[in-house]
Formats: C-alpha cells, structure tokens, sequence
C-alpha cells in the first residue's frame, strides 16, 4: 500500500458542487469572482443547493424560509444561557446544532425533501445561535431575528442591535459568497464521512464544525486576528514575522493544500480590508497584513489564503474575533449541506485503509506479570 500522507492529491469522491481547476474556483460552474461581483449570498445559496441560480421568485421564497426558520427552539435558547461565558463560541455552536437535532422531529427522516428542508433550518438557525450566545456572554439579552434584512444583514442586526449599514451588509454578503463552498476541504470530508455512514444531518454538520475549528482550516482567521493584536504597530511587523519564520514557526493564513499560486479568494478579501479600513478610518490592520504578506511572499513564496484577510475585514466589520470562524460556518452551512445532499444521493461508506506501522507478534501477558 502506498500512503498518501494527509491524502494529498487522492480524489476520493465524484461532485458537482465546486471545482477548482488550475487555481480557479467555480460554484456549478460560475467563477468566484462573478458571483462575488454580483450575486447576493442567498442567490450562491440556491446555487449550491439546486445547481442553478434562482428565479426571483423563488430567491425570495428562499429568503422567507430563511427567515421562517431563524428562530431557536426555546430549549435550546435557554441551554445558550447556561452554557460558561468563557467558552469558545465555535464550541457553543458545534454543541447547539447537535441540539437541534432533538427538536426537529424529522431529523432520522432519510428524504431528499425533509433534507433540504433541515439544510434550510440548519442555515437559518446558526446565525441566531451566533449572535445569542455573542450577547449572553456579554451580559446582553439576545435580539430576535428581523424578517426582510436578508441573510448578512440579520446576522448583524442580531450581534448588534440595530440595524446595519449598506456598507456593512453588502461586506459581508460578499464575506459570505467567497466562503460558501471550496470542494473537498478537510470540513466538508468530515460531513461526507458522516453522511456516509446514513447518520443524519444534524450529525454530518456537528462534524464538519468540528473540523472547521482548528486552525490549519477555518479557525486560522481568528489566528490571524491574534497574531495582528500581538503585533500591533506597522513597525515591529518585520522583526515578528521574521522571528517566527526563523524559528519555522507558521504565519497563519497562508499556504494552501491545493492553491500554490495564490487562492483566489483572497484578492477580494484584500480589496475589501483596504477599502474598510478607509471609510473607518483605520488602516492599520490592512497595512500590516499587507506588509506582511510582502515579507511571506518574499522570503517563503507562499500566498494569502481566504482567512488572511478575512481578519481584518470582519475587525473592521466590528466583530469579535473569536467569532470569525462560526461566521465561517455561518456561510460553509450551505455548502456542507449540498455536499451531505449529494452524498445521500449516491451514498456509499467512505471507508480508506491504514497501512499497520505498530508492533507484531506480542503475546498477551496476565496484567499481575508484566
Ligand atoms: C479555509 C482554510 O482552511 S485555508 C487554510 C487555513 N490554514 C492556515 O492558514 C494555517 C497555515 N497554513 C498551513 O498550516 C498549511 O499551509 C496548510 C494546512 C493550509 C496546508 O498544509 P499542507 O498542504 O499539508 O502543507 P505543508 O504543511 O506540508 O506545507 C508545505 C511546506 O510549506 C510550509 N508552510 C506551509 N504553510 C506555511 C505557513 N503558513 N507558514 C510557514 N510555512 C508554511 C511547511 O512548513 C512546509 O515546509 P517544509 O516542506 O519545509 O516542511
Ligand atoms: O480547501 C481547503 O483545504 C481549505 C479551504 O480553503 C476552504 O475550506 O475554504
């Protein structure tokens, strides 16, 4: 057997949600970079689920669903006011979406309409259980979702009580597109695992959060975020990020498993962190991140994934930065659950093999003898 250690380069599944080829990545075929010129999230949303952009009249059912569904079953509101103020909220909501399952009475039901129906449950609710908790630990009583503010907009209407700019909302919609779907990543393998063993939804998504969370995947942007605070001054970025090569230590945010010249994500996050950090008023993230990613380029040859710069932009956007990854999550909810969908439709067991590297031969010695 040969190993292909952290299975790079194995295809180990058939899609038709997300592809990147050549450095491109595309969504049922759409570029990246059109859909985050151009559409809204709920549009990439129908997109992934249904393979093809919606009419508007059905992109505004969509958006009544997601609405319809924001609100949390009040067993699992009230378990949000229990849970430590101190935990990490990717923890809160990992724990809060296997809840879910409990009250939804159809979570067992294996059909291609309760699942989509759950696929749309799941998306509404995980920005409620975000925003919640955000505010409980703060000593803030959570605010109820707001129908019509669309998808990025309630979730910022729900973190902060009022309701958000255009400027805002329409970052983080684009926020939103760019981190929808990226075909086989560690999170949704995770999903795809789980769903093929037939376990339900709720079960497949509580492992793809689970994935997400570390910081070799989506939890290197809140790595991101501390690693700028720890800085903090344009000036000390030389020596720091020159320390921590030296010592062959990682940057977090760069380096991807596929993309070796560049994710092309990142230039959109870039522009967008330059362009908020003018209208705030506060270039500094952006000019650090920059610099940094000069020093990295240079000295390593190695580029800015998605979370680089997503860290500035939500910072800019206001937001703490340990909830940077369940905003991840918030957005992967709709690809993971395309990607659950189309495994249930042609499921078979993921099952690879381990080549056995351990001892041989022992034999069992009664434990008063050893
Ligand atoms: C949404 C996402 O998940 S995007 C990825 C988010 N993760 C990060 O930003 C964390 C930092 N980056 C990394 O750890 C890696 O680049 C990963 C996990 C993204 C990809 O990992 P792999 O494909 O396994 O690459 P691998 O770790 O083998 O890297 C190859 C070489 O580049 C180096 N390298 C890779 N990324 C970095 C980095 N961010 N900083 C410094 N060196 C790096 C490795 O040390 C390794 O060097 P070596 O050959 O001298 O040992
Ligand atoms: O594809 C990957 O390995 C990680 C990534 O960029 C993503 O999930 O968006």
């Amino acid at each position: 057997m040969t190993v292909a250690k952290g299975l790079e380069g194995v295809v180990a599944l058939e899609s038709q949600i997300s592809s990147i080829v050549d450095g491109v990545l595309t969504y049922r075929g759409y570029d990246i970079d059109d859909l985050a010129e151009h559409a809204q999230f709920e549009e990439v949303t129908f997109l992934l689920w249904k393979g093809r952009l919606p009419q508007k009249d059905e992109l505004d059912q969509l958006k009544k669903d997601l609405d319809n569904h924001a609100t949390l079953p009040d067993v699992v509101l009230q378990q949000l006011r229990e849970y430590p103020k101190d935990a990490h909220p990717m923890a809160v909501l990992r724990t809060a979406v296997s809840a879910l399952a409990m009250f939804d009475q159809d979570a067992d039901k294996n059909d291609p309409e309760v699942n989509y129906l759950k696929a749309v449950k799941l998306t509404a609710k995980i920005p409620t259980i975000i925003t919640a908790y955000a505010r409980l630990r703060k000593g803030l009583e959570p605010v109820s979702p707001k129908a019509g503010l669309g998808f990025a907009g309630n979730f910022l209407y729900m973190l902060n009580g009022e309701e958000p700019t255009d400027v805002a909302k329409q970052a983080l919609d684009k926020a939103l597109t760019l981190h929808a779907d990226h075909e086989l990543n560690a999170s949704t393998f995770a999903a795809r695992v789980a769903a093929g063993t037939l376990a339900d939804m709720y079960s497949s998504i509580t492992a793809a959060i689970g994935a997400l969370k570390g910081p070799l995947h989506g939890g290197a942007n809140e790595a991101v975020m501390k690693m700028l605070g720890e800085i903090d001054s344009i000036e000390l970025v030389e020596s720091y990020i020159q320390g921590k090569l030296d010592r062959k230590e990682k940057i977090m945010g760069f380096g991807h498993r596929v993309y070796k010249n560049g994710d092309p994500r990142a230039k959109h996050l870039k522009e967008m962190s330059r362009q908020l950090g003018q209208q705030v008023g506060n270039p500094k993230w952006f000019e650090m991140s920059n610099k940094i990613e000069h020093l990295v380029v240079d000295q390593k040859g190695l580029k800015p994934n998605v979370d680089f710069y997503s860290a500035s932009v939500y910072t800019y956007l206001g937001i703490d930065k340990d909830l940077f990854t369940p905003i991840f999550a918030m957005s992967r909810i709709t690809g993971w659950t395309a990607h659950v969908m189309e495994q249930y439709a042609d499921n078979r067991l993921i099952r690879p093999r381990a080549e056995y590297t351990g001892l041989t031969n022992q034999s069992y010695v009664p434990v008063d003898q050893r």
